[in-house]
């Protein structure tokens, strides 16, 4: 018998397409490899990850409380019960994924690794699933970079460190990225000494480099020590130390840590005979179109098993491209051009449309409209004051958008809704925004392209002789 459609992959990608294939009554079959449904986002990543930054947040609230005029004791961390919490969470979420959820919809769900035989099947624990559509959700796991000694090095990634009950001393983190900043400022804000490694010229490289710069000087306030343009060479480990043996130019220096932390990027999870189906697919991926067709034309493939952005978001965004082509065969393709995506540091670094860096890049004449958080009344209120909001425009109208500030995650929203509907920046500027809050940030940005003219010898002159033309009454 052929199903309708086999699912492989219960992350994120994976379960909203099951979820709306079940409702509409496809006959549908979800594997996944792991113990739980949920994927990387619900057990490695985004869930467990914000959890910490949040006890990081109140550890560091705590720490400034007198700022605040307030007295308290921040005394010393317990990470384990930091990460009963974090653990917490995730149970909590995990009912919304609970494989009887969505046997519910009618979708038939099994545990156990897929594999295809041919372009028509998979083997799942020995038994052959056929179908007349298949869609692969694998997600991708972290990338061990060829550094000599780091295979024989006990280290954890993102699916093991939130499994510590002890705070490292001293945490090495090597990789700049989004995993590797987030979690280094987590872990220095609950009490341990971090050092990142970055061998790209600034930390968090698909970012705007002026904010990537504003958020090091952050960090480093905040006590992290941060290498970039920096090499591991070779990592030696003895009496539970790990000593790594970095590089930048013709400078070399060894950095030493009890915990070593590994965020250098991710690969694809294409441990499926993919061969065996025809499906084509490089280092980066599964390469398929914009209707999120694999080579093979009935097998589809969504998130970070195929790319280009390895956000939850994007998994999302992808699957209901792969929905509308695959069950309704509405040739729906996929859009990047506004794409947003958040660092959640503190503060956030989020990021929408072109950056200004990008724009130079290529050619694209624009204006970069600014504004500090240091005078937005909210921001001085909370006490978050760090950052700004960097707005690229282009004839007009925004075309990109980088706010690093406190909330910047929200606040990134505003422009996602402005580059997507084509508006002008006047239009931004003109929409009434409640006093006192964060997104008088975009206002006032906007605002700046029009100071200038407006407050000029010019206008002055003309106000002058208008001045004297008006009736008094
Ligand atoms: C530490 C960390 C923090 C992150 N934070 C964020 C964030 O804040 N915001 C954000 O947008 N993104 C974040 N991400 C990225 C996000 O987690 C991923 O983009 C998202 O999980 C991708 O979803 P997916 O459905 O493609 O894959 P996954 O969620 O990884 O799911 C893949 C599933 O496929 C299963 N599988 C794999 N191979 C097989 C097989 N052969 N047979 C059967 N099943 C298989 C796996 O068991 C897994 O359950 C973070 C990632 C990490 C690591
Ligand atoms: N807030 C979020 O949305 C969020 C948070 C975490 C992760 N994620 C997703 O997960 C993906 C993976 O995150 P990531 O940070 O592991 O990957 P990444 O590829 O974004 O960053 C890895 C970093 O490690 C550096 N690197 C690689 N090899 C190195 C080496 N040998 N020495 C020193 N530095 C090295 C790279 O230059 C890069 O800056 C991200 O691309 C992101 O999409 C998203």
């Amino acid at each position: 018998m052929k199903h309708d459609l086999v699912i492989i992959g219960g992350g994120v990608g994976g379960l909203v397409t099951a979820s709306v294939a079940g409702q509409l009554g496809v006959d549908t079959v979800l594997v996944d490899a792991g113990e739980n449904l949920g994927g990387d986002c619900l057990h490695h990543g985004c869930v467990p990850s914000k959890t910490l930054i949040r006890s990081a947040e109140v550890a560091r609230l705590i720490h400034r409380a007198g700022e605040f005029g307030l007295a308290a004791n921040p005394g010393p961390v317990d990470l384990g019960a930091v990460m009963d919490r974090v653990h917490a969470v995730i149970g909590q979420i995990q009912q919304h994924d609970d494989p009887d959820r969505f046997r519910a919809y009618g979708v038939d769900v099994r545990f156990g690794h897929a594999r295809f035989t041919d372009a028509d099947t998979v083997i799942v624990n020995g038994e052959r699933l056929q179908a007349r559509r298949f869609l692969i959700a694998t997600g991708s796991r972290p990338a061990i970079p060829p550094i000599p000694g780091l295979t024989d090095a006990d280290f954890h990634t993102n699916e093991t460190i939130f499994g510590l009950r002890t705070l490292p001393r001293r945490l090495a983190v090597l990789g700049g990225g989004p995993i590797g900043i987030e979690l280094a400022q987590a872990f220095a804000r609950l009490g341990s000494q971090v050092t990142v490694v970055e061998m790209a010229g600034q930390i968090l490289p698909r970012d705007d480099a002026e904010l990537t710069a504003e958020l090091r000087q952050v960090l480093e306030t905040e006590g992290l020590t941060l290498h970039t343009r920096t090499t591991v060479e070779r990592i030696e480990q003895a009496d539970g130390v790990s000593r790594l043996a970095c590089r930048n130019g013709t400078a070399h220096w060894t950095v030493e840590a009890d915990t070593l932390l590994l965020a250098a990027g991710r690969t694809p999870n294409l441990d499926l005979d993919l061969k065996a189906a025809g499906v084509d697919f490089g280092p980066r991926g599964i390469r398929v179109d914009r209707r999120q067709r694999s080579s093979v034309r009935h097998i589809y493939a969504v998130g970070d098993c195929c790319g280009p952005y390895p956000f939850t978001h994007m998994a999302e965004y992808q699957a209901g491209i792969a929905i509308a082509n695959a069950l309704f065969r509405v040739p729906k393709k996929a859009d990047y051009r506004v794409v947003p995506w958040v660092t959640y540091t503190a503060p956030e670094l989020a990021t929408v449309g072109l950056t200004e860096d990008e724009a130079r890049a290529r050619n694209i004449e624009v204006e970069v409209l600014r504004f500090p958080f240091s005078a937005v009344d909210r921001a001085l209120a909370e006490g978050e004051t760090a950052g700004q909001a960097k707005l690229v425009v282009r004839r007009g109208r925004l075309v990109g958008a980088s706010v690093l500030g406190p909330h910047a995650g929200e606040l990134i929203h505003e422009a996602v809704l402005a580059i997507q509907a084509r508006l002008r920046v006047a239009t931004l500027a003109s929409a009434i925004h409640a006093y006192p809050t964060l997104a008088q940030v975009f206002r006032r940005a906007v605002n700046t392209r029009y100071t200038e003219t407006l407050y000029s010898d010019r206008t002055r002159r003309l106000v002058a002789l208008l001045q004297r033309w008006l009736p008094g009454r």
